[in-house]
């Protein structure tokens, strides 16, 4: 990218989160990830560009020295910063802002450091031939799949039903969502076929913030925050039937609606599980110590009684979860350990440089934080590494999983000239373009 070069009318409106607004580009696999500011800091931007650089390059090593040593780097990308120049920067908000979804615009988008992190798009994957059908890119933000099991935990509650659906009536009750979604992380977390199947058939129903279906680039589906009705499921289903036009399941020659959705379903269920390869990191594989059922879960805990078999072990939902879990305190237990750091640093606060609280995030970080010993001295330093610690798992609670299933070439049309399966076949590892695309981590 030729940062003198800038034009505003390559760039279009991708996406946005809380912290964050997304930019790709019209031609080229990429995305600038840009910073947001409440609204009432626009005129007086909360820190300077260099601060703003630092911040992001924070974001950068944050993820190529702890995340990706944790996930794996095949399943994570860092980005570079870059330096933008501040004429594109304020045209590009100018040119976006209409298609911003209401709710978000409470922040605006930075237009003073002229910095930001370029990424790779993740919904349109370059390493494989370009085929007539666009691949399908799922993105799901999984959350919390484990429920505590700290000694500090005072409520009972906590450790029988999980943190996603106790939210759930507390998101309907303030107006977030209108319907409850019946989603159960500790579902899709088991490893158990079934009950994969079981959570993302709900996530299908009632995606709110955890899951989004992108075909070439564009959303097709994702839930809409305060609108009355469900996302039209049919409407995705009319995308998706061309990807499995060979299945097994047809009616006379045609795939029914519920074949499709079972067979995406299964191709995602089998993309979460299949293995990152290469090395995962230092993760040892600790299963959670506390029940693996939440009680609010439908699915029937019969059914879970009869056949939990966990996750692979390298697969990247167990990588999520092994790095969720070093919360193993839980807030009950860290936030005297934070109020410890909190109040050494208003007495030391030369220490806060010492202690690496804003960093920086160097390949000795991760280390020291591991090193950090199971029994609490007393010591600030045994606080600061447990609040790094659950620093990293709270990244790990919110990441966004970013599935992208790529039609095969060799399959794509069968020998009456038909489209074919290219998802299925990808899936069964005929493809003569390579087995599917591990699914790759936004963090
Ligand atoms: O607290 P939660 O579980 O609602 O998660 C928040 C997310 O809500 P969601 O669950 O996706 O609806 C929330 O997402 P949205 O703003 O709803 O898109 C943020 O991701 C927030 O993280 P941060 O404060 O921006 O670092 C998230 O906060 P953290 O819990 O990660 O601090
Ligand atoms: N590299 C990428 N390629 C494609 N899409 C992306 C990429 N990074 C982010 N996105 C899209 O942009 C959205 C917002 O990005 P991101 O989750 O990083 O923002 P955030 O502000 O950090 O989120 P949060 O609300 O969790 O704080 C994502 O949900 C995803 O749809």
């Amino acid at each position: 990218m030729e940062m003198d070069r800038m034009d505003e009318n390559d760039w279009k409106y991708h996406e946005e989160g809380n912290k964050s607004l997304v930019v790709c580009h019209v031609q080229h696999c990429r995305v600038l990830r840009l910073l947001k500011y409440p609204a009432e800091d626009s005129e007086n931007p909360p820190q300077t560009a260099e601060q703003a650089f630092r911040q992001i390059q924070n974001i950068v090593d944050f993820t190529s020295n702890v995340m990706s040593r944790l996930l794996g780097d095949k399943f994570v990308h860092s980005g570079e910063v870059v330096r933008l120049p501040l004429e594109f920067v304020r045209q590009l908000s100018i040119k976006i802002q209409h298609q911003r979804p209401a709710w978000r615009c409470d922040k605006v988008m930075d237009i003073y450091s002229g910095c930001a992190l370029c990424l790779p798009n993740l919904t349109t994957p370059t390493q494989y031939q370009p085929t007539a059908t666009p691949p399908i890119c799922i993105e799901i933000k999984p959350k919390w799949g484990f429920l505590p099991s700290s000694k500090h935990v005072s409520r009972d509650i906590k450790t029988r039903v999980c943190r996603y659906c106790m939210h759930q009536h507390y998101k309907v009750a303030n107006g977030k969502w209108k319907r409850r979604s019946l989603y159960c992380p500790l579902d899709l977390f088991s490893g158990n076929r079934q009950r994969m199947h079981f959570a993302i058939r709900h996530l299908i129903e009632e995606p709110q913030n955890n899951f989004k279906v992108f075909k070439g680039g564009q959303c097709i589906y994702s839930s809409k925050e305060g609108s009355e009705g469900s996302p039209d499921m049919n409407a995705l289903l009319h995308h998706l039937r061309p990807y499995f036009l060979r299945g097994n399941n047809r009616v006379n020659g045609h795939m029914t609606a519920k074949a499709v959705l079972n067979d995406f379903i299964q191709v995602l269920v089998n993309a979460l599980l299949s293995p990152a390869g290469g090395d995962g990191g230092p993760l040892t594989h600790r299963a959670p110590e506390g029940r693996s059922f939440c009680e609010a879960s439908l699915f029937s805990n019969e059914r879970v009684r009869h056949g939990s078999q966990g996750l692979p072990s390298s697969s990247v939902l167990s990588r999520i979860l092994q790095t969720q879990m070093l919360d193993a305190l839980d807030i009950e237990g860290l936030y005297p350990l934070y109020c410890r750091v909190e109040q050494h640093l208003q007495d030391f606060p030369k220490d806060r440089t010492r202690l690496q609280i804003d960093g920086p995030y160097d390949q000795n970080f991760l280390e020291n934080v591991q090193k950090s010993s199971m029994e609490d001295d007393g010591s600030v330093e045994y606080a600061a590494a447990k609040v790094h610690q659950y620093r990293i798992a709270m990244t790990a609670k919110d990441c966004s999983i970013m599935a992208a299933l790529v039609p095969s070439v060799k399959e794509e049309d069968d020998d009456e000239g038909n489209p074919g399966c290219p998802l299925g076949s990808c899936n069964s590892g005929t493809s003569g373009s390579g087995p599917p695309e591990p699914p790759s981590c936004s963090l």
